[in-house]
């Protein structure tokens, strides 16, 4: 039988990315298993968002734009994140929300699809992408037609102008085949955009490698960017000429700074701007940026598969009555784990309250995330054999925990 805590211990003292937890501020009792949400904090983020303020705002003032380089900081982190998607550094640009973004660039690639208007995605994709499609349809610039993810691609029919799928499902971790569903709609004469909210940090993307159009991702899950921490947007190259958003705004102007009364689009990804960036919540995902950048791709990977493949065996040896949704191939899921069960709110709840943190997936999923670059494999013991205990001693049905309906 497996000593699945002397396994940890092992998985923990051969971890070539061990040493990256001091990278971060999290309490050395705390097993948080839910960076898939919210990243943690940076130790070098509170330095620097001080900096920002104190030196660049508070003595720099106006000037800051130009000598702390305030006006290049959407390029330049974009320029960071560029390798961990398999892009191209001009190709993506640091703006807005995801959700914003979507707007963006949905719009822009209806326009580019002279006669088309249907945005295919799947039903249970995360809310905001599905919603984003339906503001658009309610101003009547877009049809949204939804399939199950096993019939997109007979889906693809010759009125669909855009795919629009989330590369890592938030809820079960499943992870699409970019390279197979990009040519799919490619075949069908559609563009794609994908959402890589899940997968920006933790798993292989190879955004110009799958011969992709368009993509999103967010700045606060594995990019380790704060709270509310803008988003992040990529256009393929070929497409730059021809990129045309609707938020219009002056930053994304050619030449801000001439207060023309006309729009000339900035080339590029960078008329992807729109109002003025958020310099110290941009400052605050650099660092995060720079801290994965620094690990690099292929070795949060590799550490990525191996917490999630240690966490799913050692589950299904020690908590065999919870089974496991995301899929068995580490290929084929995120860096998550999703479990059901009937009472996975108040499991999750008795897990948080011994300093244990998944997160809750209405109606009945409790979700654990591997965030590579801090996550211990004794982390993830912890959680199984927690979660052994709080099932045997019955403690869940016990405590009364937060209310339903809070953030969870
Ligand atoms: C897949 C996915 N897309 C979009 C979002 C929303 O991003 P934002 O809050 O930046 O609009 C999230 C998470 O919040 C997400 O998980
Ligand atoms: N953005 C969030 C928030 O402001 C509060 C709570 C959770 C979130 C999330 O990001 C949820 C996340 N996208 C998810 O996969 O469920």
């Amino acid at each position: 039988m497996t000593d699945w805590q002397a396994e940890a211990a092992r998985l923990d003292a051969a971890d070539p990315l061990a040493a990256h937890r001091s990278d971060f501020i999290i309490d050395e009792d705390l097993a948080y298993l839910d960076g898939n949400s919210l990243g943690a904090l940076p130790s070098a983020t509170p330095d620097r968002v001080a900096e920002v303020v104190r030196d660049e705002w508070g003595e720099g003032l106006i000037s800051s734009w130009n000598t702390a380089n305030w006006i290049d900081l959407p390029q330049r982190i974009g320029a960071k994140i560029a390798p961990l998607v398999g892009a191209q550094p001009h190709e993506v640009v640091v703006a807005d929300s995801v959700s914003v973004n979507l707007f963006k660039l949905i719009s822009a690639a209806l326009a580019m699809q002279q006669g088309r208007k249907v945005v295919l995605s799947e039903p249970g994709n995360f809310p905001t992408d599905l919603y984003m499609i339906d503001g658009l349809e309610k101003q009547r610039l877009a049809e949204r037609r939804l399939a199950d993810r096993a019939d997109i691609e007979s889906a693809l029919n010759d009125d669909v102008a855009l795919l629009l799928l989330t590369h890592v499902h938030y809820k079960t971790g499943a992870m699409f085949d970019m390279a197979r569903l990009t040519k799919a709609a490619h075949d069908a004469g559609a563009l794609v955009l994908w959402d890589l909210s899940h997968s920006v940090g933790a798993v292989p993307v190879d955004l110009n490698g799958a011969g992709a159009d368009f993509a999103v991702g967010c700045g606060y899950k594995y990019l380790n960017g704060g709270p509310g921490a803008p988003a992040f947007a990529w256009v393929a190259e070929r497409h730059h000429a021809d990129l045309q958003q609707p938020l219009s705004g002056w930053m994304g102007h050619a030449k801000p700074f001439k207060f023309a009364d006309d729009y000339t689009p900035a080339p590029g990804v960078d008329q992807l701007l729109c109002g003025t960036p958020p310099i110290v919540s941009m400052s605050a995902l650099e660092v995060g940026v720079d801290l994965m950048a620094g690990i690099g791709i292929e070795a949060l990977v590799a550490k990525s598969r191996q917490l999630s493949e240690f966490t799913r065996a050692a589950t299904a040896a020690v908590v065999p009555e919870l089974p496991c949704i995301s899929p068995e191939d580490p290929e084929r899921r995120g860096s998550q784990l999703s479990f059901r069960h009937e009472h996975a709110y108040e499991l999750c709840q008795a897990l948080i309250a011994r300093r244990v943190v998944g997160d809750f997936r209405a109606p009945d999923v409790l979700r654990l995330g591997f965030a590579p670059a801090y996550v211990r494999f004794a982390d993830c013991w912890r959680a199984v054999s927690e979660l052994r205990d709080i099932l045997d001693s019955g403690e869940w049905r016990k405590a009364k925990y937060a209310e339903r309906g809070q953030v969870t």
